[in-house]
């Protein structure tokens, strides 16, 4: 049996009602043993806590992961005109192998910056699936179809096999999820056909949903309704689990129909900013008690997968929003990027807090830097001030990824060397 003991650490556990306190956590395999004040039980390998805050795993609820090989690519541009004119052409010129490399340098800097989980959606996932179970991250993943193209079949018979040959994986790390694109590229029956396939085997739909005002458009001339009543007409919201990336733009009458609604919201808030698509009404969802977690989506619109920047990102727009500081806290920011991840995810008996029986997805900060000190409240350091590179250790499934800053799962310089060749050959004259 493997054990590990973090002694001396602070410990946020993200237990509602737990202030964070000094003290020690045992893994013993891929789950939390035993949190407390002090553990007597010794373990085969001791990291020391001291000077560090111990926190559950971000949660990365909407991605695409090979998106990394974009970054920086095409910027300025109207999400339709830069996924149309920028995005597929050059999605489209990826081998399997980009992929492989391309979620691989994602996850790199999703270790590297405190993301211990992830929901993906995307192309040629079998190669992802591979870069997820060789490094020792958690994921949910997702095979992209858009109902448009002739060869929606192929892609759906795709998304058939990635559950098949997937879900349950890599020591159960690798779940599944069914992802219809967007209501503006799936027409009615293909939304059907997905959800049919949901169904049938037993997984959640992950899906866009009411990303700009030009959305709102297509969908009201195409179909006279909002993307959200699209949705609910095609049977989507009824669904055992929905993912719902973005939902920017909701009316009143929206947010009635996504109550209830088991799954819940991808916030997206730096990529909504970034594309200027808008503000979501996170505060008006969280009120109806619709579980809404954090995602940075592709790096390709967003640049940096660093979730603390979405952490920061979503505190400040909500209170912006609603013209209050008080109105969106930094610990409910902290909330929605663990706990409301975990329910996006469809794991929230497995992680999103430290707890005794939960999977051993967990992170060390280093606070002995200046800009972390000193600790007034540990909340609004972690919200406002934390960012990826304070992040010393990440632990998945009771594994350590990193420690040190040192990836201990990839080779980072072969990484870098792999990513570089190849962005000419795939966004040459794009
Ligand atoms: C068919 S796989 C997923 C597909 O989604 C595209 N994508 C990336 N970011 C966004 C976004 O913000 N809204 C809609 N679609 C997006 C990605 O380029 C893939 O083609
Ligand atoms: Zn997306």
């Amino acid at each position: 049996m493997s054990t590990i003991k973090i002694k001396g650490a602070t410990l946020f556990t993200m237990v509602e009602g737990e202030a964070p306190y000094e003290g020690d956590l045992l893994i013993k395999d891929s789950r939390i043993a035993g949190v407390g004040p002090s553990i007597a039980e010794e373990a085969k390998e001791i990291v020391d806590g001291r000077g560090m805050i111990a926190m559950p795993g971000l949660v990365n609820a909407h991605q695409h992961s090979p998106m990394s090989l974009l970054r920086a690519f095409s910027d300025d541009l109207k999400l339709l005109d830069w996924l149309e004119r920028k995005m597929l052409p050059a999605e489209g010129r990826m081998t399997p192998e980009d992929i492989y490399w391309g979620a691989k340098l994602a996850i790199a800097e999703m270790i590297k910056s405190g993301t211990t989980a992830f929901a993906d959606m995307y192309i040629h996932m079998n190669e992802i699936a591979e870069a997820v179970k060789e490094t020792g991250i958690r994921a949910s993943l997702t095979r992209g179809v858009i109902g448009l193209e002739d060869d929606g079949g192929r892609r759906m018979a795709e998304a058939a096999d990635l559950i098949d040959r997937w879900h349950g994986q890599a020591d159960g790390r690798i779940t599944t999820m069914v992802g219809p694109h967007a209501p503006y590229t799936c027409p009615p029956h293909f939304m059907k056909e997905a959800l049919t396939l949901a169904a049938d085997k037993r997984v959640p739909v992950h899906t866009h949903l009411a990303e700009t005002v030009e959305e709102i458009a297509k969908i009201r001339e195409k179909y006279n309704c909002t993307p959200t009543e699209y949705l609910a007409d095609t049977g989507i919201l009824s669904h055992s689990h929905v993912l719902l990336a973005h939902a920017v733009h909701l009316t009143t009458e929206d947010v009635k129909l996504l109550c209830g609604i088991k799954g819940g919201v991808a916030h997206n808030p730096v990529s909504n900013l970034k594309l200027s698509c808008g503000i979501a009404p996170v505060v008006e969802l969280l009120e109806q008690r619709i579980c809404v977690g954090l995602g940075t989506d592709g790096a390709g619109s967003v640049t940096t997968l660093d979730m603390f920047e979405e952490i920061k990102a979503a505190a400040w727009l909500q209170k912006l929003r609603a013209g209050s500081p008080a109105a969106f806290t930094a610990g409910e920011a902290l909330a929605m990027a663990t706990i409301g991840g975990s329910g996006l995810l469809a794991l929230r008996e497995e992680i999103g807090t430290l707890e005794t029986g939960k999977k051993a997805d967990i992170i060390l900060i280093d606070l002995r830097k200046p800009h972390l000190q000193p600790v007034h409240s540990m909340e609004s350091l972690l919200a406002y001030s934390v960012n990826g590179a304070d992040v010393d250790t990440t632990i998945v499934d009771g594994r350590i990824l990193m420690r040190g800053r040192r990836l201990l799962t990839m080779d980072e310089e072969e990484l870098l060397r792999q990513a570089s060749v190849r962005v000419k050959r795939i966004t040459e004259g794009v």
